[in-house]
């Protein structure tokens, strides 16, 4: 039976301070008591799996055990998933997410089945080609990737190298990799996992270009596991993080594939070599669109994770004295300690509300393009280019701040921040590397002040641009409203400043790619602060929309929150608001003042608040964060794992210390 420890009393006190109900915001969060309980019975039976226990810490395996430990307890997983889901609800992508964290403690080797491949062939395959992938994809009897990238060319995926040559005699794609160039290199699970992968090829007919399109390639035998002939694969090493991930390269030398491989949803190959085009050439880049809406949902997570470990090592933690003579202080009682945490509380509500109206939004145009309607597919494009590069980047600052938060410990790998760190910084660099996503928004927000000046109707996120114009700077008051405000005139004015930047250029001469080039720091500038005033606007108002139907104590500290996160950003960019914005020196003050108020009244429910994320310790995997505060006794009993610790003397004194020991004493 497992030993029951008794719960740190901090934390005990801080639990009895809370002023709202804990399980209610939980449920809030997750999106309703029935998401929290399928979530907690599925956790819960992981919890039991004994063969999900690992004996020795991941740390200490090599790299190739680390790879193997993890196809084990990934098909474990993926086991107890299809037994549950047979009984009960298919479980929530974001369950199914979190839950992976109790097992694989790193990303999983089969993350780009379900986050890429399955949905791939959903939003680029026709339905024939649906009912001949999907049925064996999603019972994983073909398990696969998404395969992009090459050593050459990530971003400026137009430049792909791979090629994929029609030939109608045999009505088949030769696939080649014509340079170490072309070779696809970085998917997930494509080293030594996957025997299928979406690939993205330069499709050639009668030696005519007709641009990028997805092909899926079965690569591996499904007996033996060895490439097919035609196929180079392997692993590409080591990494900052991602260690179980499998990320692998892929070259083709003449390798054949049926047309019938093609996804042929948006554009076809007919059997003559008729090239039929789409719609929209970009709906090929529909995956990327899904993923990096997701990734805002994933932001949220790792930041609540990280504020989670944090703010409860914080209430355990005491360190020095405020005052002499009194016992050293939690050092959560710091008002420094609080500036570093509280954000990273609100910050993940942020995002998670965010996460809740753009998937709608991404809903929307999914459901409209399947009428043929693209409308608002521009706007869903520069959203998520932003919110996917703000969302990331904040929750890889936060995560750092959390660990400079828990000092020593918090660089310890048992403290577990490390891997969510590695974790949260890739997001920045993957599914669109962050200064490309604010320069794709960029490109939307300068088209959208031209039609701003030429008196248009735009958009409902820029719909602000048009008031800009109209009316004169609104009077500052220190409300939320009219901070939010405050913001859309920043953006307002950096796409203003960067779009003049850009026509100076061209009147200078400059070709206009060139005046977009000298006028690119702004333009990130606009695109960054866009972003903020959506985050912003669309956080308040699904504040005050949740606020009427929970109760008064939990609207309160809703409440607190959502004006911690605007008071925060106001301050950190006050500079800007002084530029843009009617905002005074003494409005500063009175926000410096405010800010200080709110951390005060967040202080008693710091705990409550993040134990509303629900987060089990198995998922944590933190000794620093753990519900029961041991946090002394579970770094020791980690320690205690180390294989150097268990031999009093390691091998290594005799071989090379003593003898270098007794030559210095000579
Ligand atoms: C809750 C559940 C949790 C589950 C979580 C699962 C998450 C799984 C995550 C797994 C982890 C890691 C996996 C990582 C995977 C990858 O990284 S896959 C590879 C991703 N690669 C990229 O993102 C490449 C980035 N580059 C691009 O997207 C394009 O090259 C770029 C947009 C930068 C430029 O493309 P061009 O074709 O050159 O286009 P451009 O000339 O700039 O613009 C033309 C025109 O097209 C519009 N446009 C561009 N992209 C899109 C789009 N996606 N949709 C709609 N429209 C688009 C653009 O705005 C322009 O319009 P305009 O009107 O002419 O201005
Ligand atoms: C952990 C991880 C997992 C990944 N998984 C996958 C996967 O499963 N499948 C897959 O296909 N890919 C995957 N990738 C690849 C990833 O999508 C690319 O690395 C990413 O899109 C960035 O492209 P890049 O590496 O070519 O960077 P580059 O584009 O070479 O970027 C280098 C620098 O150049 C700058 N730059 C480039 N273009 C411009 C421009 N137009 N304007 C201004 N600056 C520019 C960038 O801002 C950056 O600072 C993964 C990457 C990582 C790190």
């Amino acid at each position: 039976m497992a030993t029951v420890h008794k719960i740190n009393e901090d934390l005990v006190k801080e639990r009895q301070k809370c002023t709202f109900n804990v399980q209610e915001l939980t449920y809030l969060l997750d999106g309703g008591e029935e998401v929290t309980k399928e979530r907690r019975e599925f956790e819960n039976i992981l919890r039991n799996v004994k063969e999900l226990q690992d004996e020795v810490p991941e740390v200490y395996l090599s790299h190739k055990e680390r790879y193997e430990n993890a196809v084990r307890k990934t098909c474990i997983l993926q086991n107890v998933r299809n037994d549950f889901e047979k009984k009960r609800e298919v479980l929530s992508p974001r369950n199914i997410f979190r839950a992976g964290y109790a097992v694989i403690k790193d990303v999983s080797p089969f993350f780009l089945h379900n986050g890429m491949f399955v949905p791939t062939i959903i939003g680029q395959g026709t339905p024939e080609q649906q009912a001949e992938w999907l049925p064996k994809a999603k019972a994983m009897a073909i398990i696969g990737t998404y395969a992009q990238t090459e050593l050459g060319h990530g971003t400026f995926i137009r430049g792909l190298e791979t090629t994929a040559t029609y030939d109608a005699k045999t009505e088949e794609f030769i696939l080649n990799s014509p340079k170490v160039t072309s070779y696809k290199w970085w998917p997930g699970g494509l080293g030594t996992t996957v025997n299928h992968c979406i690939t993205v090829a330069q499709l050639y007919i009668n030696g005519k270009k007709y641009g990028i399109h997805p092909f899926i390639v079965q690569i591996r035998d499904l007996e033996t596991h060895k490439p097919l002939p035609g196929i180079k694969v392997g692993e590409i090493g080591p990494k900052m993080g991602f260690a179980t991930a499998n990320n692998g390269f892929l070259g083709f030398q003449n390798f054949r594939i049926p047309r019938k491989n093609m996804l042929m949803k948006n554009a076809q190959v007919l059997k003559d070599g008729t090239f039929v085009k789409g719609m929209n050439e970009k709906l090929t880049y529909g995956t990327m669109v899904m993923v990096r809406v997701n990734i805002v949902s994933d932001s949220a997570f790792h930041t609540a994770m990280a504020a989670t470990i944090a703010v409860r090592y914080a209430a355990v933690r005491h360190q020095s004295q405020l005052k002499a003579k009194e016992p050293e202080v939690q050092i959560i009682d710091y008002l420094t300690q609080q500036h570093k945490l509280f954000i990273a509380i609100a910050t993940s509500h942020a995002f998670s509300n965010t996460y809740t109206w753009l998937y709608q939004a991404y809903l929307k145009v999914v459901e409209d393009l399947g009428k043929q309607k693209q409308d608002h597919l521009p706007e869903l494009h520069a959203l998520s280019c932003c919110l996917k590069a703000t969302s990331s980047r904040d929750a890889g600052v936060i995560v750092e701040q959390c660990r400079l938060a828990c000092g020593g410990h918090g660089y310890m790998a048992s403290s577990n921040l490390p891997i969510i760190y590695g974790y949260t910084t890739a997001a920045i660099t993957y599914e669109g590397e962050h200064t490309v996503l604010l320069l794709q928004t960029a490109r939307y927000l300068m088209k959208a002040w031209m039609s701003a000046l030429e008196g248009k109707v735009l958009a409902p996120s820029v719909a602000y641009l048009v008031d800009w114009l109209k009316s004169d700077k609104q009077r500052w008051q220190n409300t939320p409203e009219v901070i939010v405000k405050g913001f859309q005139h920043v953006a307002a004015g950096k796409i203003k400043d960067a779009f003049d930047a850009i026509q100076k250029h061209v009147k200078a001469g400059k070709d206009y790619e060139d005046a977009w080039n000298l006028a690119s720091v702004q333009l990130i500038k606009a695109s960054e602060a866009h972003s903020r005033a959506i985050l912003c606007d669309g956080y308040l108002r699904e504040t005050v929309r949740t606020s009427s139907s929970v109760s008064p104590s939990l609207a309160k500290v809703l409440n607190h929150l959502v004006q911690l996160y605007i008071v925060y950003w106001t301050l950190e960019t006050a500079g800007d608001l002084l530029v843009y914005s009617n905002i005074g020196k003494d409005d500063i003050a009175v926000l410096k003042e405010k800010y200080e108020e709110l951390l005060a009244l967040i202080r008693p429910n710091a705990v409550g608040l993040v134990d509303a994320f629900d987060i089990s310790d198995e998922i944590l995997q933190s000794t620093l964060g753990s519900y029961d505060g041991r946090v002394y006794e579970r770094l020791m009993e980690e320690a205690m794992k180390s294989p150097l610790n268990k031999e009093p003397v390691n091998q290594s004194f005799h071989k090379y210390l003593k003898p270098f020991i007794k030559k210095a004493k000579l």
